[in-house]
């Protein structure tokens, strides 16, 4: 999912881009960054230095493995990024790059014509506003000059291609007497949410006696209530995905075996489950699920494919890390421990602990072959499983 932030400078779009963008565990890019780079190294190929990994540009940006942030912020590189901004193959370049890191994940991207040129699909487009005397007074106590807002506002509104503009339907905040705290917890407030379904309804009613049963305890949590993700968690019983839902904030899409249908008939469909038919490119569940990350929802793929009782993880199908490769969604990998062996004796005694690892987004493993993929991926399950 993209959360495309525009506004004009001073508007807070950095600040509370990078504030919402860690309330709600998603990656953070700066496009104004990009330019400001673009203006300091007008040589670099963005493109390449990235595919490359010379260059990275989620959170703060990185070149050739330093941090050059307070470099960029230089009043001198933004006004020289502001005119390179008027040049139509430099913003070809940046828009491209953009889109490419993009791909698949699950981003807040600031700019001035995010909404309106580079996403326009977004899920939810926001555009920041202050007075420009506000604003002038920010850039100044930032950079510490003074600064002629005025005249980068007039460039960046009235150029011919991409102006700073509101998106129509953009959601406007005017934050100029706001507090930064104020203006990210609007904008969260402002998040589409999923609908409420039978597997949520579930999970109100289940959850809190299924965590107290297995007395569940989340080590490390990620915040999962916004955008696509793919969940992969170890198989070692039939019960570790009622533990997971227990856990979830949200409804996730099971993929299931079809043999499955045979034991439990419609009530899969009723908890959301995709059936797959294994060992084979099933294409009309490949075809579903892709359906359902468009869509912004949660899948969950058992790296796995079936239950390995005694907590040793069986080999990985690279198929669960399809869907990574061809940059649809972000992977979690999720480690359950505590349900090894579970018997009639032993059920009433588990202390299960759930860790979410750090998403690894389709730029991650840019290059990579399907096996490598899952290779990483399961070394990250295996090392956090033995520390848990
Ligand atoms: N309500 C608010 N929301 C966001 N930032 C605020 C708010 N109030 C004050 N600020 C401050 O405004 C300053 C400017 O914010 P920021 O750099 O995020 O703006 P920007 O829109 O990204 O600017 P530019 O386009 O010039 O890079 C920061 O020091 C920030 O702390
Ligand atoms: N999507 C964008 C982002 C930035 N720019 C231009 C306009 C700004 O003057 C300059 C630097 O951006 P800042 O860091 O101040 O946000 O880059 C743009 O045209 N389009």
């Amino acid at each position: 999912m993209i959360i495309a932030i525009d506004g004009l400078a001073g508007s807070g779009k950095t600040t509370a881009g990078k504030g919402l963008a860690k309330a709600i565990g998603f990656r953070f890019i700066s496009s104004g960054q990009l330019y400001r780079f673009k203006a300091l190294e007008p040589d670099v190929d963005l493109l390449e230095a990235i595919k490359e990994h010379k260059l990275k540009i989620e959170w703060d940006i990185e070149w050739e493995g330093k941090g050059i942030s307070a470099e960029l912020q230089r009043e001198e590189i933004g006004s020289r990024a502001s005119e390179i901004a008027l040049l139509r193959e430099v913003r070809d370049e940046v828009n491209n790059v953009l889109r490419f890191v993009a791909e698949g994940g699950n981003y807040v991207i600031e700019g001035r014509d995010i909404g309106t040129v580079v996403f326009p699909e977004a899920g939810v487009k926001f555009f920041l506003t202050a007075e420009e005397g506000v604003r002038a007074r920010r850039r100044a106590e930032q950079v510490g000059e003074e600064v002629n807002i005025a005249e980068r506002d007039e460039r960046d509104k009235k150029r011919e291609i991409a102006p700073a503009k509101a998106a129509e339907d953009a959601i406007i905040i005017d934050n100029s007497y706001q507090s930064v705290e104020e203006t990210i917890k609007e904008m969260e407030g402002r998040l589409p949410k999923d609908e409420f379904d039978f597997q949520r309804f579930l999970q109100y009613v289940l959850g809190p006696p299924v965590r107290g049963l297995f007395r569940i305890e989340v080590v490390k949590s990620h915040p999962l209530k916004y955008g696509r993700w793919i969940l992969t968690p170890n198989h070692t019983s039939a019960w570790d995905g009622v533990c997971l839902a227990a856990v979830l904030q949200r409804s996730a899409y099971y993929v299931a075996k079809v043999e499955l249908r045979r034991i439990l008939g419609p009530l899969l469909s009723i908890l959301n489950a995709v059936t797959i038919v294994r060992d084979t490119p099933d294409l009309k569940a490949i075809k579903a699920i892709r359906a359902l990350l468009t869509k912004e929802k949660i899948v969950v793929i058992y790296p796995e494919s079936k239950i390995f009782t005694d907590g040793i993880m069986g080999p990985f199908k690279e198929g669960a890390f399809y869907f990574l490769r061809k940059r649809m969604a972000p992977v979690v990998p999720v480690v359950i421990k505590g349900l090894e062996r579970i018997t009639v004796n032993t059920f009433f005694t588990r202390h299960v602990r759930i860790a979410f690892l750090d998403p690894v987004y389709p730029i991650d493993v840019f290059g990579l072959r399907e096996n490598d993929i899952s290779d990483k991926v399961k070394k990250l399950m295996v090392n956090a499983y033995e520390s848990m």
